[in-house]
């Protein structure tokens, strides 16, 4: 059973970024492999279980509005981080401030994590909207740099044009969930006090042969 729940992995993915980025349109893309132009401004968590290289993945995907004065909403935004176990944040490369808040909230989550005595959570920076390449103002490099800087994971996509890239996102994240959570040691549950009580013992008998 051990063996099976191993390939068990279940992740809470929350997507942030400002408004009009696309996270809607990478998120559903990713869910239903479609591009559908306009989604509204609905704040929904999906569930959706995928298996890959053997392991059965669950993601709850938390597609979440941005809000800009993050004190404002403290408890529901501390309430995400909790519940997340990694973060797609989302900007547009053509939207320089939406590449700000992305930097933004990178120090926000860290903070939160750290007032709240949690662990590093895994995120992953994606630059959407690369088909709109001539109405760029945030260069490939200054993400690439600020994932460099922050310690998370980089990605350029076209939510509207291309499935395998966002697919590459959410699998690069689960690696890194997976990733964190096996390095986490769990404190030993009563089955697992009886076993080392019972290992110090017979070690003793074994020991006074
Ligand atoms: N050209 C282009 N347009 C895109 C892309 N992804 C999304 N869009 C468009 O950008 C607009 C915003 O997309 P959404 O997915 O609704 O963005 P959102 O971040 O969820 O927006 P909010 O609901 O305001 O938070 C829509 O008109 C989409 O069709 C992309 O990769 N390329």
């Amino acid at each position: 059973m051990t063996g099976l729940n191993a390939l068990k992995v279940d992740a809470n993915v929350v997507v942030l970024g400002t408004d009009r980025v696309g996270k809607s349109a990478l998120t559903v893309r990713f869910l239903t492999r479609r591009f559908i132009g306009e989604y509204g401004d609905i704040e929904s968590i999906y569930s959706h279980n995928v298996i890959v290289d053997g392991r059965d993945i669950t993601f709850n995907i938390w597609d979440s509005p941005y809000c800009q004065d993050l004190s404002r909403e403290t408890t529901l935004y501390e309430k995400r981080v909790q519940w997340a176990d990694g973060f797609v944040l989302v900007y547009s490369i053509c939207d320089r401030a939406s590449f700000n808040a992305v930097t933004k909230l990178i120090q926000s989550i860290k903070a939160t994590k750290d007032y709240l005595g949690m662990d590093k959570v895994p995120v992953v920076i994606v630059g959407n909207k690369k088909d709109l390449n001539h109405r760029r103002t945030v260069l490939s490099e200054e993400g690439r740099l600020l994932a460099l800087t922050t310690a998370c994971q980089f990605y350029e996509v076209t939510a509207a044009e291309n499935y395998h890239s966002i697919f590459m996102v959410f699998h690069g994240l689960i690696d890194r969930i997976h990733a964190s959570k096996s390095s986490i040691k769990r404190p030993a549950g009563i089955k697992g006090i009886v076993k080392s009580m019972s290992a110090v013992f017979t070690r003793k008998r074994t020991d006074s042969l």
